[in-house]
């Protein structure tokens, strides 16, 4: 019988709580979270006209294992009837814009777009794909997102279109980040199959967790779900599972309560935690996983939701980014009524957008966001969606958020870096185990499913 701690109350440390709760070997468990709420990023606002603004996460995948996971989990909690989904025919789901040279362009989809030139690629992409299957396999352990793009499909390729969901995912900077850990898929495609297009087709060799799917996960495969959300907002997910926590009897769930340095309280200890906050906790006798904990950055996004009367938009889509190259300041902009006009207030239409700046970005010179207020912020959103989509009125709602530290950075030799972590835990024998965005992906899903992970690992049992 176990007593756990887990630290941090955001999703991951919620799922973690919620999958030790699971298990008759578990006696107690007790959250600490630091502020006064639990959820960590996942945060929405509900105006009382019944409109609601999400100021992290606002879509969440429900493909592949991690997704079938967090729906089987959405299932427990009982969270059905309060599902919004976007199926892959939505037009959120077909049309994703960039932003360049002061002009948006669709992003190219289906055969046609990869067979014809489309602004502003100067050639077919087919072109690139066809003589990815030639190029020859890298010999580094790792490399940058850039590099490895830029030698599999091309320089252009790289500049705008990988720049621009790197920025569109981990507001960060494809030439540091690392395909490693970023887009392990795409890594693993290249080892294995010795090309990016054959991996896409063969499989990448690599099983992924055996997650049997629950009804919602096979109701989103027969509906063909590309998204999901909730009615009420992505937050009713981390304050569901807060409910059954204080329901089960089992959990001291702690807010405003910082975790300290580490005591003994507990059998073992699930750190939740940002990296850096983790390595503030330890104690000195754990200086080389201290100093390995700091060297994982994070980047701080702004983020602007706006309301503007009526229908503003000129496309519609599920937003649009720009390349570092067009505007480092704005990372892009989510046409969140799109996707979710569920959320939009019931009477009188209106226009909801997100536009999300900063990143990577935020403090470099010239650019730079460092010293910027609020005010600054919601100028520099109205000026993007004006310049970018052409809306000249004044939104009639807005919300500035300075979400600091909110992103990891999975630099190159990440994924070294994170087992190297986890081998001095293992050989000094440490009651800790690591679970969050820092390590192992940072998507809702990825974060959840780490905390299942190390439940079953401290447990030697599912859950
Ligand atoms: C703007 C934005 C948009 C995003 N969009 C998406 C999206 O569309 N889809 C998607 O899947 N993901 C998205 N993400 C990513 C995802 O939301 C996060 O990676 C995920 O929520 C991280 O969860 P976590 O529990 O690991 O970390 P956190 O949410 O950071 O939780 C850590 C918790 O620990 C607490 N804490 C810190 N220090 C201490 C301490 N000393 N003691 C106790 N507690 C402490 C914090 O207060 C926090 O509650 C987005 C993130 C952001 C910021
Ligand atoms: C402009 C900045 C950002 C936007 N969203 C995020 C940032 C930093 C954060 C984010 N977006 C996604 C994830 C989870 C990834 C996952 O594995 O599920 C995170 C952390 C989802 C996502 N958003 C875009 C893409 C291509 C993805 C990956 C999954 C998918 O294909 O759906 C593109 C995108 N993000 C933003 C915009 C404006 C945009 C494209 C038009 C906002």
């Amino acid at each position: 019988m176990k007593t756990v701690a887990v630290l941090g109350g955001g999703i991951a440390g919620l799922a973690a709580s919620y999958y030790l709760c699971r298990s008759p070997q578990v006696t107690k468990v007790i959250l600490l979270e630091s502020s006064s709420r639990v959820g960590g990023w996942l945060s929405s606002t509900r105006r009382p006209d019944g409109a609601v603004f999400e100021h992290g996460p606002r879509g969440i995948r429900p493909a592949g294992a991690v997704g079938r996971n967090t729906l089987n989990m959405v299932d427990d909690l009982g969270l059905q009837d309060e599902i919004v989904p976007v199926s892959y025919s939505h037009v959120a789901s077909k049309n994703r814009y960039l932003y360049v040279n002061k002009k948006l362009h669709k992003m190219p989809s289906g055969i046609r777009g990869l067979l014809q030139t489309v602004p502003p690629f100067s050639r077919p992409l087919l072109f690139n794909l066809v003589k990815e299957i030639l190029v020859k396999k890298g010999q580094e352990d790792d490399e940058t997102i850039h590099s490895f793009f830029c030698r599999r499909l091309g320089k252009e390729f790289a500049d705008i279109a990988v720049d621009s969901l790197c920025r569109g995912v981990f507001a960060g900077d494809c030439r540091k980040l690392s395909v490693r850990s970023c887009f392990p898929l795409l890594y693993n495609a290249e080892q294995r199959r010795g090309s990016v297009l054959l991996g896409m087709m063969l499989g990448s060799g690599t099983a992924p967790p055996v997650v049997p799917p629950g009804p919602l996960a096979l109701r989103s495969v027969k509906e063909s779900w590309a998204q999901w959300s909730l009615r009420r907002g992505v937050e009713s997910l981390p304050e569901s599972i807060a409910e059954l926590l204080q329901r089960s009897g089992k959990v001291e769930l702690h807010t405003d309560a910082p975790a300290a340095n580490m005591t003994s309280l507990s059998d073992h200890i699930i750190s939740a935690l940002p990296a850096k906050a983790l390595s503030s906790v330890l104690p000195s006798s754990c200086l080389p996983l201290t100093q390995r904990l700091m060297e994982i950055e994070t980047v701080t996004v702004a983020v602007v939701n706006l309301e503007y009367e009526g229908s503003v938009l000129p496309v519609e889509g599920f937003g649009h980014l720009l390349p570092s190259s067009e505007d480092q300041a704005v990372l892009g902009v989510v046409y969140d009524s799109v996707a979710f006009p569920q959320h939009n207030r019931p009477t009188g239409e209106t226009t909801r957008l997100t536009v999300m700046m900063g990143g990577a970005w935020f403090h470099r010179a010239g650019g730079s966001l460092g010293a910027v207020t609020q005010g600054d912020l919601l100028s520099r959103a109205t000026e993007a969606v004006r310049d970018h989509l052409d809306v000249t009125a004044a939104p009639i709602w807005s919300h500035v958020e300075i979400q600091k530290d909110c992103i990891p950075q999975y630099y190159e030799g990440h994924a070294q870096r994170v087992e190297s972590m986890r081998n001095f835990i293992k050989k000094e024998n440490l009651p800790l185990s690591l679970i969050g965005s820092s390590y192992d992906g940072v998507s809702v899903n990825d974060v959840i499913f780490s905390g299942r992970t190390a439940a079953e690992e401290l447990l030697g049992a599912q859950v």
